[in-house]
Parts: C-alpha cells; structure tokens; sequence
C-alpha cells in the first residue's frame, strides 16, 4: 500500500557509530574486538528500531575500526561526513584518550556508551569524556548501564537500551530538520502571531530555510491548469466517492448553490495537489512543459494563511490541510505532511518535531476551551464522570486535524493513530467514513469549502505540544502526556454544538500530578498554554520531545513527564541537580543554539 513519494529524493541522514578503543598494543588485543562487537549491537538495535520518515529502516554505518586516536578520529569524521551522519554514537568499553578520540563537531547529537566492565575502565574513560566535552562546550549524551555486565556480554541492558533509543529518535529527528524548509503560503492569519516567521530560529535553532509563496500562486496554478491532470481526476474521482459531504449549516438563505459547491469540490482538490506540488515539487509538472513549477521548496512543514484574503472569496483550506495532514489520499497510503491552517507556523513545527519522533499523523486544535465538572454540570445537569471528572480541554480547530485523528485505526483492539506504514486500506475507509465533511460556515469562510466534522475516540494516549517564542527568552516548548476521553453523547452534543459542531473535535484531559504548579489541575494547562494553538500526537512521546528540545538547546518550560524518563545531555547536571528545569534554562542559554 506505501506509495513512493518524491519527496525523499534528497535521501535521509544516517547515524553513524564510533567504537573507541586504547591503542597500547596489549589493550588493544584484549577488548578491539569486544568493542567492535559491542558496536555492531548497537548498530543492530538502532537498524531495528529508527525509522526513516518513508518507513524504511535508518542506516546505520558502524567505523571500520576502532578509534584509539586522532588519526583515525578524523578519518571516521571525514567518512561521516562524506556519507551523510547526522547522529553519532560513540561506544568504549575500556580507557582511551578523550581529547584525541573524541568527535568535535558539536551540530551533531552525541551519544557515548560506556560499557559498565570493571574489568576495563571503560566507565572511567566515559566520565573523562564527558569532562572535555563539558570542558570544551559540546554537551554530549552520557549512556552507563546501572549494572556491572560481565566481559563477555554482548545484550543491551533494558535501561541502555532505552537511553541509546531515546537519543537516537531525538538526535534523528533534529538531522532530518537540517537543510530543509518552511514554506509559508500567504502570510500572517488574522493578527495570529505564530504566523510571523522568525528566520534567525528557524536557521540557528533548526538548521532549516524559510520559503515564501503568495496565495495568488495557487490561483495562478488552478486557472493556468499547473497540476496533473491525470492525478486530479483520480483524486476528484477518490474525494467524491470517499469524503461524504454533511449537512450544510448555514440558513437556507445563506446557503452556496449546488453547482458552485461541486465547483468548490474541484477547486479543493486542485488547492491540494497545488499545496503539496509547492512543498516538495512534482516531476509530471516538468514533463506537462512547467519545468519551474517542478522544483517545489524542499519544504517539510508548510502554512496556508487562508484567512480571510483567501476564504473571503475561495473555498478554504480545510481540505487541503485535512488530507494532506492525513497518512492517506487517492494515491493510497504515505507519509503525511505537516500542513498548518492560519499559517501558524510555530505550531506547524510543532507537529513536526511530534511526527519525527513519533512517525504518525498529527491533530492540529485550537485550545478552545476548558470545562470544569462544575460548568459542566451547570450546562448538562450532570458531571463527567471517569478520567474526565476533574475537567477536561476541548482542542479544536477547522482544517489540519489528520483524519488519522478519528482513532479508527485500531491495535488489539483499541483506537490509535499509527505510523502510515502499519495503516490497511480498511482503516483508510474506517477514517474516512468517521468522517463528515460539512459545508463551512459562511459567517467565517464565506467563499465556501468543506470542514471535516469528526470527534475522536476515547482511550487513546496522547501528548499535546506548543513550541513558542518569547521575547528576552528565545524557543520555549511545552507538553502534557494524557489522554483522549469520549464523552456521552448527550454531554458531547450539549457542549459541542455551543461552539463549531462541524469541525473535529477532542476531548483531552492531561495527566495530572498532584501539587504540580501547573498539573495538579486541568485547569492549570490551559491557564499556562502559550498559543491558541496545539499539536496533538500519538503516544506519550513526552520523554522523547524532551531529548530533542535539549539537543536543539531549546527548554521546556512544562511538561507532565516523570523525572526518570528525562534524558539530557550529561552536561545539565553541571547546571544543577536539585532544579532539573532551571538547570536546562541555564544550560541552553548557556549553549546556545545548535547551529549558533
Ligand atoms: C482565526 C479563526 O477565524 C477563528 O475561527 C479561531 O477559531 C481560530 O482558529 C483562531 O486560532
Ligand atoms: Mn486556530
């Protein structure tokens, strides 16, 4: 069912591994080859486990010797470098020499496992690593299994394994950022500030460019017949037999013809093919004579301003952003892009540092509103009941909420939302028909289209993000673990239909921690969340997004995860021990960005 897409012709970043051994003859002989060995499983856990975005495993390159010195410490980094690593993994069971062995490009995420062998002083050269890394300014991450291991042992201990997984998902997802773009269609949404592009953040703390197209682009495109053909009847043949059109809204007076609503169906399409072609390009656009139009802006992540220049008078987005949000359309399943509506493009990168770590579709919501069990009952004569009884957030937002985010994709039995490369053609109907898709209302988007009205199903575990810019502080990111809830129909419908019935909705509520300054209370999250925005994906990835902010240099300035699932770079300890969220302040600041 996975369809190749084009937009990988640039190829992914591989993660590239450093055994170090002591280069005294004797040394040498005793562990090389134990080292070597200990590498290769690494290598083969993370071949097993890291995927690249298309689903493919990430390749791992192992260094054809061990490292005892400079010589080969720079030939491993000019190999690197010519192969495309952009993680590194450094393994040592014994003592070698850290200021001649160690990796000094400090734009790569860094992991060093010491294996824990008495035998050898491998944890001792561990420790004086980490020393000149923290002496030199290269925070790297510090890997050392709690228990002593016997010398012939070649199994990853449980808590290694986890720390090298959690490292190489983060430092992954910071590789496949670097180089690639942001491309803002329109520009700013309705006096939204996350629309307002900041570069400098987006080169220093991403490593990635910024791209910019006027939405009379898409006009251009849709009235000069720039798109494929063949594609657009296949995707409007798809889109009438799949996406069920819902009852209109709107007065009967206010209501668009029909005929202009099946003009509106077609011009989505097109919007969305337009969209995607912008993104990452379409070599068919070259062979229909539109060679330029071709080229696309290498962009993994996009905004579409809409609002209300565009809405005013075409049909919105909300198609455009749901399906190309989604793991699916009329060419089958893939990956889904990382399109947001408003061109709010903080949250756009939101979703994609969600979907990096966790391969799956992404709900894109507005924050809109927290329901006390007191307001609820006060609404509905009675109060939620189960995980909802202390309150629960209702995320929702026209356009990019995945239809993944139905939860009809379902694993043992329970609704959850998948990486695109475990979706069936079933769950792809299961999402669509959960799907209705409505006629907008034409008070706000007066030029027509269709919002997707879904509400997503309960009992799935997910994390809510926000990255947000502060002024005199920089990159912030924030997170709540937690879970989605379904409500009875009487309280969904009584609660719902005061807002608007006809776009998708979640009901949220966030893992609580008793006499947490901002957990200890539903309410507390929405009081303290930094945008109108989320991005809500799959699983508790929380621990991981935490790894990635801190090999980004970016804190995190909420979050509902336990602090033994927090893995950082050994260097914040050096920031302090006793305050692990001062500590990271102080150490991204510290640092600074990644690529400065
Ligand atoms: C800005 C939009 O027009 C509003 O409808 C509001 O719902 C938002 O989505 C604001 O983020
Ligand atoms: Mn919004």
């Amino acid at each position: 069912m996975t369809q190749p897409n084009p937009r990988y012709a640039g190829g992914f970043p591989k993660i590239g591994i450093r055994p170090i051994v002591d280069r005294r003859k004797l040394v040498k002989a005793a562990i090389g080859e134990m080292t070597m060995e200990l590498a290769q499983a690494a290598a083969d856990l993370i071949t097993g486990q890291i995927r690249n975005p298309d689903g493919t495993p990430a390749e791992v390159i192992v260094f054809d010797t061990c490292i005892s010195g400079m010589p080969e410490a720079s030939r491993c980094a000019n190999e690197f470098r010519r192969e495309g690593v952009g993680v590194i993994l450094t393994v040592a069971a014994g003592w070698c020499y850290p200021l001649e062995t160690m990796e000094t490009d400090s734009t790569l995420p860094h992991a060093v496992w010491g294996f824990n062998g008495t035998e050898r002083p491998g944890a001792v050269y561990l420790a004086a690593l980490h020393a000149a890394h923290n002496q030199k300014g290269i925070p790297a991450f510090k890997i050392y299994g709690r228990h002593i291991q016997e010398p012939d042992e070649r199994g990853i201990p449980g808590d290694v394994r986890e720390k090298l997984l959690r490292f190489a998902r983060a430092g992954f997802a910071a590789a496949l950022l670097r180089g690639k773009s942001y491309l803002s269609i329109g520009t700013v949404s309705m006096g939204i500030a996350g629309c307002i592009v900041d570069e400098s953040f987006y080169r220093r703390y991403l490593g990635m460019k910024n791209a910019y197209v006027d939405m009379t682009e898409v006009t251009r495109r849709i009235e000069d017949g720039i798109y494929d053909p063949e594609e657009f009847g296949r995707a409007l043949e798809w889109t009438t037999e799949y996406c069920r059109e819902g009852p209109d809204p709107n007065d009967e007076r206010e209501r668009i013809a029909p005929e202009r609503k099946k003009e509106n169906w077609a011009d989505s399409v097109q919007m969305a093919l337009i969209a995607r072609d912008l993104m990452i390009g379409n070599p068919k656009l070259a062979e229909l004579g539109f060679e330029e139009e071709a080229y696309g802006y290498n962009a993994i992540a996009s905004g579409f301003q809409g609002q209300r220049e565009w809405t005013d008078h075409n049909p919105s987005a909300d198609f455009l952003e749901a399906i190309l949000c989604s793991s699916f359309d009329w060419n089958g399943v893939r990956e889904p892009y990382m399109v947001a509506t408003e061109n709010d493009n903080l949250n756009a990168i939101s979703m994609l540092l969600n979907h990096y770590l966790s391969h799956t579709a992404q709900i894109f919501a507005d924050v809109r509103a927290f329901w006390s069990p007191e307001a609820v009952e006060r609404v509905t004569g009675r109060r939620p009941e189960g995980i909802a009884k202390q309150g629960f957030l209702h995320l929702i937002n026209s356009g990019p909420a995945a239809l993944d985010g139905t939860g009809e994709q379902t694993r043992g039995g329970q609704p959850v939302m998948k990486p695109h490369w475990e979706i069936d053609a079933r769950e792809v109907e299961a999402c669509l028909a959960a799907t209705s898709w409505r006629p907008t209302y034409m008070d706000q988007f007066a030029g027509g289209g269709y919002s997707t009205d879904f509400t997503t199903r309960g009992g799935m575990p997910v994390t809510m993000s926000r990255l947000n810019l502060v002024d005199g502080l920089g990159p912030v990111l924030q997170l709540a673990e937690g879970w989605t809830v379904e409500l009875p129909p009487d309280m969904h419908d009584a609660l719902d239909l005061r807002t608007t019935p006809t776009w998708p909705t979640t009901w949220f509520v966030p893992n609580l921690i008793p006499g947490d300054p901002v957990f200890d209370d539903v309410y507390g999250v929405m009081g303290n969340w930094g945008s109108n925005h989320c991005a809500i994906s799959y699983g508790h990835i929380g621990a991981d997004l935490i790894t990635l902010a801190s090999v980004l240099r970016i804190p995190v300035n909420m979050h509902n995860v336990d602090q033994e699932s927090i893995f950082r770079p050994s260097a914040w300890s050096a920031f302090g021990t006793k305050d692990p969220e001062d500590a990271d302040y102080r150490a991204c600041a510290a640092y600074g960005p990644l690529y400065k």
